[in-house]
């Protein structure tokens, strides 16, 4: 697909999709409280495989995560506890994303769950839940949470549905903290009893209740309207209406960041509208921390690049599991352009460039809806071209119509 911009400031409005971590988990809710009608369900991939799998799963002997995270891990905790009997496969990548600490959790409070090719991976083999006898102690289980917090999350949801209630001790570094804040936050909505004390959860075995919620939009999306604005000339203005100040939302994180790149926010009743003012001059050398919100940092060393602001990045350790080697595939394609993701050493990447220029260039995408939509803004400052396309449909489908209502030419040729 070849993107360019005609010139002059931005203006204009973007429609953003819904959340689909909320959307994920509120799917989960729903069918573990048997009803409630869920409001803002984007048309991603990601939810709506959700939602397809999640009626499928009562007649259907194997079901497909694809590439969705959470879908692979929330559903395998939802299956246990349902006494599923079947296949969750998934796409190759997913094969290669870690499953183990789930499993393993999983299999100690009963679940029967097997590998069918690499230990730890997907896919699985499910056969129900063991005969656990009923009792008023809660399951207690202990998990690592510098993995992946899908997981903690995915046995959080599951938790009234053990017997007794659940326990769960979260040990060691946690990373993507928000995204346990967001499920727990959620999980109250529809009538969970739960209590944390530090790093424990106490989760009873009260049952949900149907409740109706609408999805937010989504901040992750906003960030890619964020490094627009940072990119384009002097002037440049966008709103985002339905995006919200209160918010579940660790992405929400973008604001700070963004505003040390001249990106000035202004919360309105109905959305937000993002602004560009100029950076001061001798501003402090910037660091960010990616533990608790990893989807930004993709957007974030780009624009770094792309302005000639090196950024310190850490808390990047997960990215080398999503949906591609992230931090390979950013400083693969950041190359082309005259930036680097430098690996500085001790969990420390420097987002730097020297000469950066955008003329023409073809970037590749890794089957990562994150390498396409981080990429794209660079279109801004000269041509591009952006690799398989239709990789935005995992999290916003109308990514590339909402480039083209604003101004930019979106070829579609890939
Ligand atoms: O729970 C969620 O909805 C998510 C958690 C994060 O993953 P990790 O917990 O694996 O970092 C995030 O990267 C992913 O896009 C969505
Ligand atoms: C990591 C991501 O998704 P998931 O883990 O749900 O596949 C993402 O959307 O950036």
């Amino acid at each position: 697909m070849q993107l360019s911009w005609p010139g002059g400031p931005l203006h204009g409005i973007a429609q953003l999709p819904a959340s689909k971590s909320e959307a994920n988990r509120a799917l989960i809710l729903q069918a573990l409280a048997g009803g409630g009608t869920l409001r803002n369900l984007s048309d991603a991939n990601d939810t709506q495989l959700m939602r397809r799998l999640l009626s499928a799963a009562p007649s259907t002997a194997v079901l497909d995560a694809e590439d969705a995270g959470t879908v692979m891990r929330f559903l395998t905790a939802y299956l246990a506890v349902t006494d599923w009997h079947g296949r969750l496969i998934g796409t190759a990548r997913m094969q290669e994303r870690p499953i183990a600490v789930l499993v393993d959790a999983l299999r100690q409070a009963g679940a029967r769950i097997s590998y069918l090719n690499n230990e730890g991976f997907p896919p699985l083999e499910l056969a129900g839940f063991a005969d656990v006898p009923s009792r008023a102690e809660p399951t207690e289980l202990a998990v690592r949470g510098d993995i992946s917090s899908q997981y903690i999350s995915a046995l959080l949801m599951v938790g009234p549905r053990l017997p007794g209630g659940l326990r769960l001790q979260l040990t060691g570094h946690i990373g993507s903290r928000p995204y346990i804040n967001m499920t727990v936050a959620l999980m109250k909505l529809f009538g969970a009893d739960y209590s944390v004390e530090g790093d424990t959860f106490l989760v009873r075995s009260t049952p949900y209740q149907p409740t109706d919620y609408t999805v937010e939009s989504d901040w992750s999306a906003a960030s890619y309207w964020y490094s627009l604005v940072a990119l384009a000339p002097a002037g440049s203005e966008i709103t985002l209406p339905w995006l919200r100040q209160a918010s579940l939302q660790g992405d929400q994180a973008i604001v700070g960041m963004m505003a040390h790149f001249g990106v000035e926010t202004t919360f309105l009743p109905d959305g937000v509208h993002l602004r560009q003012q100029p950076v001061a001059a001798g501003a402090p050398a910037l660091a960010f921390d990616f533990t608790d919100c990893p989807d930004l940092a993709q957007t974030v060393a780009v624009v770094a690049a792309a302005r000639s602001i090196p950024v310190e990045m850490t808390g990047l350790e997960s990215l080398r599991i999503k949906e591609t080697d992230r931090i390979a595939a950013l400083q693969t394609e950041l190359a082309k352009f005259g930036g680097d993701l430098r690996d500085a050493g001790e969990g420390r990447f420097q987002a730097e460039s020297t000469g950066f220029k955008v003329n023409g260039q073809s970037v590749a995408t890794y089957h990562d809806h994150r390498m396409a939509m981080a990429f794209a803004p660079l279109a801004v400052l000269g041509t591009l071209f952006i690799e398989s396309p239709t990789v935005v449909k995992k999290s916003y489908p109308q990514f590339w119509k909402e480039l083209a209502k604003i101004g930019f030419t979106v070829t579609e040729a890939d």
